[in-house]
């Protein structure tokens, strides 16, 4: 995990990821926080084979501008950009241009080699690496997908409580949910605590909690059967 906390955190960065399969290195989500996180593990944006995005907020793809620009330049490699369709344009218009149009370069083309998710279908991106986008609730009027991974693992990103969706998932035989949590209620665009500890056991044992505030010290011990992601840790599966 580069990050495990929230939009705003500082001590634990934001919740961004690491995925490892075969011989291949997917980013998930890169936030502002990611390139400095990359670098404290004594990485560098060259040892990412492709960037997975969920949905465009700061802590999610603010260090977009700094892995495009260091594979142009530094490393002249186009790494892959795995995304939904419906994200392209607000992702480029809205957020990257600014820094990274020039007279020869105008597109996400330009800097990712650009393969389409596919919502509620598992596509195989990589060898050993399927993932289904799946939409999720997030802020009103704004589109945000978790994705799950190889039929098992659910990766939230940000996404409101969805007890229903948690439960199909856990029936069709995902072991492992890394879940957003907001530690104070009501979730007005985050799940919180309280809603996760309303889980059914068989649930609540699978899942883990990310993108927490950094007052994470005051909610230890109050938890559940759920425990916290942590950062700079690597997660076997
Ligand atoms: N309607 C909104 C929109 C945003 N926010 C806060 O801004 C953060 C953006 O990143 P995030 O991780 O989605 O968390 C959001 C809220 O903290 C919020 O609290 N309410
Ligand atoms: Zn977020
Ligand atoms: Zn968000």
């Amino acid at each position: 995990m580069l990050g495990t906390g929230s939009a705003f955190a500082k001590k634990y960065y934001n919740t961004n990821a690491l995925i490892y399969c075969e011989d291949r290195t997917v980013m998930l989500d890169c936030g502002i926080t990611a390139p400095l996180s990359l670098h404290q593990l004594g990485k560098t944006f060259n040892d990412i084979d492709a960037l997975m995005i969920s949905h465009i907020h700061a802590d999610h793809i603010g260090g977009m501008e700094e892995f495009a620009l260091q594979m142009k330049y530094i490393f002249k490699r186009k790494p892959a950009l795995f995304i939904m369709e419906t994200l392209i344009d607000t992702l480029w218009e809205t957020s990257l241009q600014g820094g990274l149009k020039q007279d020869e370069f105008k597109s996400l083309d330009d800097y990712f080699e650009v393969h389409l998710l596919k919502e509620n279908r598992s596509i195989q991106l990589l060898p050993g690496f399927n993932v289904k986008a799946i939409r999720t609730s997030h802020i009103p009027g704004k589109l945000s997908y978790s994705f799950l991974i190889n039929e098992t693992f659910f990766y939230s990103a940000d996404m409101r409580f969805d007890a229903e969706l948690l439960d199909t998932l856990v029936q069709q035989g995902c072991t492992t949910i890394f879940h957003d949590c907001q530690f104070t209620s009501p979730g007005a665009v985050h799940t919180t605590l309280d809603e996760l500890k309303s889980l059914p056991e068989y649930i609540q044992k699978r899942v883990m909690l990310m993108h927490y505030d950094d007052n994470r010290v005051n909610y230890e011990g109050q938890t559940g059967t759920m425990t916290f992601v942590e950062q700079h840790h690597l997660y076997s599966f």
